[in-house]
């Protein structure tokens, strides 16, 4: 993969970086900076070789038209804090305010335009649609340094489009990203434990099958949990569920039963009558989330204590652990028992642990511990998932 150097001299070069700045926020308030700190090596080593920085990314799942909701205004305040130095934001991707600022920039300033995912061309699926789009970007800088880790498995206008159009190499953070996730997929240790959750099901499903290949034991947690509930015929109330998946898991649990995987569910669910932080819950068996106080209204946030010790317990046996999804709505109390239990058992287990992902890194963070407790943080959650089934990246592969 080409690297920074490929690039050759980077002074007084207009260098366009695209980073994976889609932090969690509540309120427009960002409750996790780890994807902002991760990019920063790559901005420091850019400003310190002399070249003017314009910064794009997306944040969140704008429908292609502005959203004041998914601004990156705020990511741009807490950027500057972070690097000690000004990070001056513009509030369109495109256009001319963006040209006019890019054009005024000195060596070592840095400039972040906005969401990329405002503009309808970013995450299109017609190519001619994406590469206009990729085309305006490109005449925004002389180089890319892709370095968004998490969002390498899309292909979109800003990851795989403008790294044709214009030189491009790898960044920092995708090298020091691959180097690590590289030890899992070589030669893991086994037995060798992947934990899924998290919300974006109909994303993730897909994964399962060649990760079936690959590990030993899946536990599965999160919004998923539902789907495969209902895949073995259980009724699961007004809980996340992918309707049309369900002959594909059934599928999945007939090859793993062939393989000798073990796909470990939830024996127990936390249901509550509603989607809030005070919401009432109960407890029940996971084949009677309906027979609970909350009938077919019933909502599935979390996995239940009897669930969480058996996922601790695999993990505990486990050699190598990769974590991708919090295993309930974790970012309320109530409902972060078990993202709580799987957390603190990946920091006692021997093993090489590696949690992934946004929200995943956000919630370990948020629950207390600490990143050194941990083998390694991926900025990536579904592209480290990606990457573990063996699939090829189109942004690493364009990259090439
Ligand atoms: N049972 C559930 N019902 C609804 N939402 C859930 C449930 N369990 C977890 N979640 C939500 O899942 C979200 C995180 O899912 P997501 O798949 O985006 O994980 P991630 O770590 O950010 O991965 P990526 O980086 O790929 O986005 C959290 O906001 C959490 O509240
Ligand atoms: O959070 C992520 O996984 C990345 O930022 C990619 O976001 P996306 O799933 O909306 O493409």
């Amino acid at each position: 993969m080409r690297t920074i150097e490929s690039l050759g001299s980077l002074s007084d070069r207009t260098i366009i970086v695209r980073c994976d700045l889609n932090v969690p926020l509540a309120d427009g308030v960002i409750t996790d900076d780890g994807r902002i700190r991760a990019s920063l090596t790559t901005i420091r080593e850019l400003r310190d070789a002399g070249a003017k920085v314009v910064l794009i990314s997306h944040l969140g799942r704008p429908k292609g038209e502005p959203e004041a909701q998914f601004s990156l205004r705020p990511v741009a305040t807490r950027m500057a804090e972070l690097l000690g130095a000004p990070v001056q934001f513009v509030g369109e991707t495109v256009g001319s305010e963006a040209s006019a600022a890019v054009a005024a920039l000195s060596p070592g300033d840095v400039v972040l335009l906005e969401n990329l995912r405002f503009n309808a061309g970013e995450t299109s699926k017609d190519d001619a649609e994406r590469g206009a789009f990729a085309q305006q970007l490109a005449t925004l800088g002389d180089a890319l340094v892709s370095d968004g880790f998490g969002v390498v498995h899309r292909r979109q206008a800003s990851v795989t489009d403008l790294a044709e159009l214009l030189p491009s190499a790898a960044g920092r953070l995708v090298a020091a990203e691959l180097e690590v996730l590289r030890r899992l997929t070589d030669t893991p240790e086994r037995p060798y434990t992947v934990v899924l959750g998290g919300s974006k099901v109909s994303d993730k499903l897909g994964v399962i099958s060649h990760l079936l290949e690959r590990v030993d034991t899946l536990l599965i947690g999160g919004g998923m949990l539902f789907t495969f509930l209902a895949a073995q015929g259980h009724r699961v109330g007004a809980s996340l569920l992918e309707a049309d998946q369900l002959d594909t898991v059934r599928g999945y649990l007939a090859e793993a039963e062939r393989r000798g995987v073990r796909i470990v569910l939830p024996t127990d669910i936390v249901v509550a009558g509603g989607f809030a932080a005070d919401a009432p819950h109960e407890i029940v068996p996971a084949d009677a989330i309906e027979s609970a106080r909350f009938g077919a209204s019933g909502l599935g946030l979390d996995i239940g204590p009897d669930s969480a010790a058996a996922f601790a317990a695999v993990i505990a046996d486990s050699q190598t652990v990769f974590w991708n999804g919090p295993m309930g709505v974790f970012e309320m109390e109530a409902f972060a028992h078990g993202t709580r239990a799987v957390a603190q058992a990946l920091t006692e287990t021997s093993g090489f642990t590696v949690v992934g992902g946004g929200d995943s890194a956000a919630a370990v963070r948020a629950l207390g511990f600490d990143d050194t407790q941990f083998g390694h943080i991926s900025t990536g959650g579904g592209a480290s998932l990606e990457f573990l089934e063996g699939k090829a990246l189109p942004g690493l592969e364009v990259l090439a």
